[in-house]
């Protein structure tokens, strides 16, 4: 199968500001691929352009082998973004309903769905509650619960950990895995060194710039560092000689 999602020498600009430059990447099926960087290196506005809630400025973005903002790609899509997106006055069961006929699910399937997902992300005991009641765990929950809602294809999370305690954190973690062995694609932004290694695949940002792509053990062994931190400020420091040395 080739690639799910397919980033060909993309830029983007806000008037002035260039938030990505010439970035070119493949994501292939199945795998969780995690997109590191520092704050404001471009994962948002590479991850919006993927799910097609932004149009590149050149270069151009392909999902499912279609051209990015496709219609007919949403209802295979599911989008965490990074500041919930969901309703406060409404409960999670009407937050789910709502969102669950935006992707056309039916009513049957939508009130399957709407108690499956819920008991999944435990929070079947609040379905019924506001979400303004929700502590800041149970909205990410909540937040996730959306985005799976449809069993999308490829599954788009902008930094869906941030602000988890550990123990939530790690659950959330092996959700991606389990989700990942089920066939389902994974894109995850962080700007957490120590999630990088839960990824199979990791492209690495800075300045908009693709700094190199691989796997967490090629991008150790190519710096020849330990960890992942070390690795990532190596190819920053040596940006500019090892993307000529064609480090992908
Ligand atoms: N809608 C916008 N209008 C103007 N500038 C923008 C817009 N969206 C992003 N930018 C700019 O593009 C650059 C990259 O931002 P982006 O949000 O993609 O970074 P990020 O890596 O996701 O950062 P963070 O980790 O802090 O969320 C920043 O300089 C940001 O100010």
């Amino acid at each position: 199968m080739g690639p799910i999602v397919e980033v060909e020498n993309v830029s983007k600009r806000f008037g002035p500001i260039t938030a990505l430059v010439d970035v070119t990447l493949d994501v292939p099926s199945g795998v969780i691929y995690g997109l590191l960087g520092p704050s404001g290196s471009g994962k948002t506005t590479l991850i919006r352009l993927i799910a097609g809630a932004l149009r590149a400025s050149t270069g151009q973005v392909r999902v499912f082998g279609r051209r990015q903002p496709s219609r007919a790609n949403a209802a295979r899509i599911g989008y965490m973004t990074q500041s919930a997106a969901l309703y406060p006055d409404l409960s999670l069961r009407e937050n789910l309903t709502f969102f669950g006929t935006l992707y056309g699910l039916n009513d049957r399937r939508l009130r399957e769905r709407v108690e499956t997902i819920a008991a999944e992300v435990e929070l079947a005991d609040r379905l019924d509650s506001p979400l303004h009641t929700f502590s800041g765990g149970m909205r990410q929950r909540a937040s996730l619960a959306c985005a799976l809602l449809h069993e999308p294809d490829l599954l788009i999370l902008d930094e869906p950990t941030v602000g988890l305690d550990p123990v939530l954190r790690r659950a959330f973690w092996e959700r991606f895995r389990r989700l990942a062995a089920a066939g389902r694609t994974l894109i995850v932004s962080s700007h957490v060194m120590d999630e990088a290694d839960r990824c199979d695949h990791l492209a690495f940002l800075r300045e908009g710039r693709l700094l190199a792509t691989g796997s967490p053990s090629e991008l150790r062994q190519i710096t020849d560092q330990a960890n992942l931190e070390d690795a990532f400020l190596a190819l920053a420091a040596g940006a500019g000689s090892l993307l000529e040395g064609g480090v992908r």
